[in-house]
């Protein structure tokens, strides 16, 4: 039978890594490498992602006789004719391992908020033939750098959102709905949309991104990590014509009496729409349903401070508008505004700036955002990375390190590593220093099998930002 070349450990790992089980020196017995954000955007990450790639890819018997044999073949052509792969170093983990990975992985809790430049996790092989195993799955465990840091762009938007929420309103208690995932075909896969998505859901509840609810259904233990509700879009509003926009929004009215719904208003002109047609034509229609829903319009275009301040004060002239214990205006209860269009990490604090500047609360606000929260980032973006930086050589432990000349940012860190907390701080002592019982590094994953699984639940609890905390201390 065929083997799926996708599900086989052999093929996970960069080509000149199955040259690599001959280039250690004689006499190694372990190998030992770990994983840090060096930098970048944020100065501080919150850890995630790690348990889906273990789960997807490393747990279990993952290798066998028949995938080696298959990939002795593959990898004799790829490399030309030479015969450079470990076959029997693969056996060995058959025989001896009954194919469970004889790897020892020591990882930060998920969801725990890590300054950049410390240990993140660490990898180490747990049986002395095989050293070179270590190395093999850095490929597949740097990817962790993508849900990684769409977690970490994610939660940097939400103390962003509850900041101007606690400064211009009574409650926190809309943040977890603020910022909806609109990135489903922005992706570059359904894959990568999981793994994204699931990363936001760290931090909010509100999705469009189906394919992040199936991982953490599977990987994270929680049936529904997200919600949405009905929501129109251009082509549900177009195909009545532009002589039919307020048939189309009277339709929306109509086929969605109860609750939230959310009707996109820009395809002609926003501002007609809502003054004209929410605010005048429609308006008894939006008032009828007061007590049981609430109209979300969102507009799609224009610069979004200038779009939503206008919007509000349009709506303004139209419905009963109430200001807040802070002072700050508040729409009813029944209307809201959700700008779905270049939102970012950049852009959000800067709208809410501008609606608090125009005397209006950020609970009229929801955002949705798309490319700016599963796309723009790549593994420079904090600049993760994976060093050996211990080695055992004929029964000598040995703290290496690389630290090249033309780039003093690249130096990594050398020895065993531990992740110690100073204060409410975290700092990594290196050099086999540290103290192995203030370690904050579990091991998560030994010998094929998953040691600690975490729930989505938990991993919320521990991502938390400081001022929901607070809030919930009040
Ligand atoms: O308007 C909305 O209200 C809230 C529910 C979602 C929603 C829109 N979704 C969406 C998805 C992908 C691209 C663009 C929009």
């Amino acid at each position: 039978m065929e083997l799926d070349p996708v599900e086989n450990v052999l093929y996970l790992a960069d080509s000149y890594k199955i040259t690599h089980h001959v280039q250690y020196p004689p006499g190694t017995s372990s190998v030992y490498s770990y994983f840090e954000c060096r930098g970048g955007k944020f100065k501080e990450t919150c850890f995630f992602g790690l348990q889906y790639i273990l789960k997807r890819w490393l747990v279990g018997p993952v290798v066998n006789h028949q995938m080696i044999k298959q990939a002795k073949h593959f990898y004799a052509v790829h490399f030309g004719g030479m015969d450079v792969f470990n076959e029997a170093g693969w056996a060995h983990i058959v025989e001896k391992h009954n194919g469970y990975l004889p790897l020892r992985i020591k990882a930060v809790p998920e969801g725990t908020v890590v300054p950049v430049h410390n240990v993140l996790f660490t990898v180490e092989n747990t049986d002395p033939e095989v050293p070179w195993l270590t190395n093999w799955f850095e490929t597949l465990l740097v990817q962790v750098w993508y849900p990684l840091i769409v977690c970490t762009n994610s939660r940097a938007q939400k103390e962003i959102i509850a900041k101007y929420l606690d400064e211009t309103s009574d409650s926190l208690d809309g943040l977890p709905f603020k910022l909806h995932d609109f990135g489903y075909r922005g992706s570059t896969s359904v894959e990568s949309a999981g793994i994204g998505a699931s990363a936001h859901l760290v931090n909010f509840v509100g999705t469009d991104t189906i394919a992040g609810l199936q991982l953490c259904r599977k990987y994270y233990h929680c049936p529904m990590a997200g919600y949405s509700i009905p929501a129109a879009e251009h082509s549900t509003i177009t195909t009545w014509r532009k002589s039919g926009e307020s048939a189309a929004y009277m339709n929306m009215l109509e086929q969605f009496p109860g609750g939230l719904v959310s009707v996109v208003s820009d395809s002609y002109d926003i501002y007609n729409a809502v003054s004209k047609i929410w605010g005048e034509e429609l308006r008894p229609y939006v008032l009828e349903r007061a007590e049981r829903g609430c109209l979300v319009i969102r507009p799609d275009s224009g610069d979004p401070c200038e779009v939503v301040v206008k919007l509000l004060n349009l709506l303004a002239e139209n419905f009963p508008i109430s200001t807040n214990e802070k002072g700050y205006k508040i729409l009813p209860n029944y209307l809201r505004i959700m700008q779905g269009d270049g939102i970012s990490y950049e852009t959000v604090g800067k709208i809410l700036e501008a609606v608090k500047e125009d005397g209006w609360s950020a609970e009229n606000v929801v955002f949705g955002a798309g490319g700016a929260l599963l796309q723009k980032f790549d593994r420079d973006t904090q600049k993760c990375a994976f060093k050996c930086s211990y080695v055992n050589i004929n029964g000598e432990g040995h703290d290496i390190y690389k630290n090249p000349a033309t780039d003093a940012g690249k130096k990594s860190k050398s020895g065993r590593l531990t992740l110690e907390k100073r204060g409410n701080t975290y700092i990594t002592i290196e050099k086999g220093l540290g103290d192995p019982k203030k370690d904050l590094l579990i091991t998560v994953f030994e010998n094929g099998r998953l040691l600690r699984d975490y729930s989505l639940d938990e991993i919320r609890e521990r991502a938390e930002i400081d001022l929901v905390k607070e809030w919930k201390q009040r």
